[in-house]
């Protein structure tokens, strides 16, 4: 049995006068510490896909499975977050931003500072517990939130474009870092990104999607010997260019 199972998803969007169909018939199933990719043309329904898996809301037809269980039907189920934007609370400390979700699961106070202060030093940051929001940069400050999102050990990380809204350089350093991690964590990871670089360079494999409605039209392997690499070093491999080439072309016959 995988990890996690998607069968036979539908998703309609409906109003009062109009219904969206914005997935169908999704089937896929992701391993235990695999980091896949979710790409395709605007509107194909990548973010709906993974507001599904996070268990926001139920699918029009079909389940996920993880680890066997509905992700709707289970609440308890833990799962990260991590978004283009941080959301952190600019009233409280790093610290308090981090250990938010610990609170909630009433892990005791001593417990969770230390952990805090790992993890942020895990993410390049020691020493910042007592800061403030905003005397972080938009680099930092998405580190602090993958921090928050790894403190309550989630079984499965939802990534949805957390890299867009920074410039180039700390892109490329925090898709390092969150590489890096997720494998130390051995944690599984869903991103959903615009860039086919970033899919192929964090990527062990990548869902391309097709629009209107959303399907699944193709799986691509990343060669392990750019998973074996990291996020930066992949982009100087050939097979990476290669790989960047075919979904290229794939993406380009979708759009048109
Ligand atoms: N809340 C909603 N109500 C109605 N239709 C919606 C809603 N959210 C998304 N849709 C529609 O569902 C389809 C899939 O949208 P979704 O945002 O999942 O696609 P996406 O691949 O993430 O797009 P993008 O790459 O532009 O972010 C689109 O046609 C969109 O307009």
């Amino acid at each position: 049995m995988s990890f996690l199972t998607v069968s036979k998803v539908h998703h309609t969007y409906f109003s009062s006068k109009t219904a969206t169909e914005a997935l169908q018939d999704i089937n896929l199933t992701i391993e235990k510490g695999e980091f896949v990719s979710f790409i395709g043309p605007s509107g194909c329904g990548k973010t709906t896909l993974l507001s599904i898996l996070a268990g926001l809301f139920p699918p029009t037809a079909g389940k996920v499975l993880i680890e066997e269980q509905d992700v709707f039907a289970n609440a308890d189920l833990s799962i990260g977050y991590m978004l283009q934007q941080d959301y952190l609370f600019p009233w409280r400390t790093i610290e308090e931003n981090v250990t938010l979700g610990l609170k909630l699961l009433k892990v005791n106070k001593d417990e969770s500072e230390k952990l805090a202060s790992k993890l942020l030093a895990d993410v390049g940051l020691p020493s910042i517990e007592k800061k403030y929001p905003r005397e972080l940069s938009g680099g930092m400050r998405q580190r602090v939130a993958l921090a928050r999102t790894l403190a309550v050990d989630p079984k499965i990380l939802l990534l949805d474009e957390p890299f867009s809204a920074l410039d180039y350089q700390s892109k490329l350093k925090l898709e390092d870092l969150v590489h890096k991690l997720m494998k130390e964590y051995g944690k599984t990871a869903v991103l959903v990104t615009h860039d086919i670089g970033e899919a192929i360079a964090m990527s062990d494999r990548i869902f391309l999607f097709s629009a209107k409605p959303g399907r699944l039209y193709q799986t691509f392997e990343v060669p392990e010997e750019v998973r074996n690499l990291t996020p930066f070093e992949a982009r100087a491999n050939p097979m990476y260019s290669s790989l960047f080439q075919t979904i290229w072309k794939e993406l380009e016959s979708l759009e048109h």
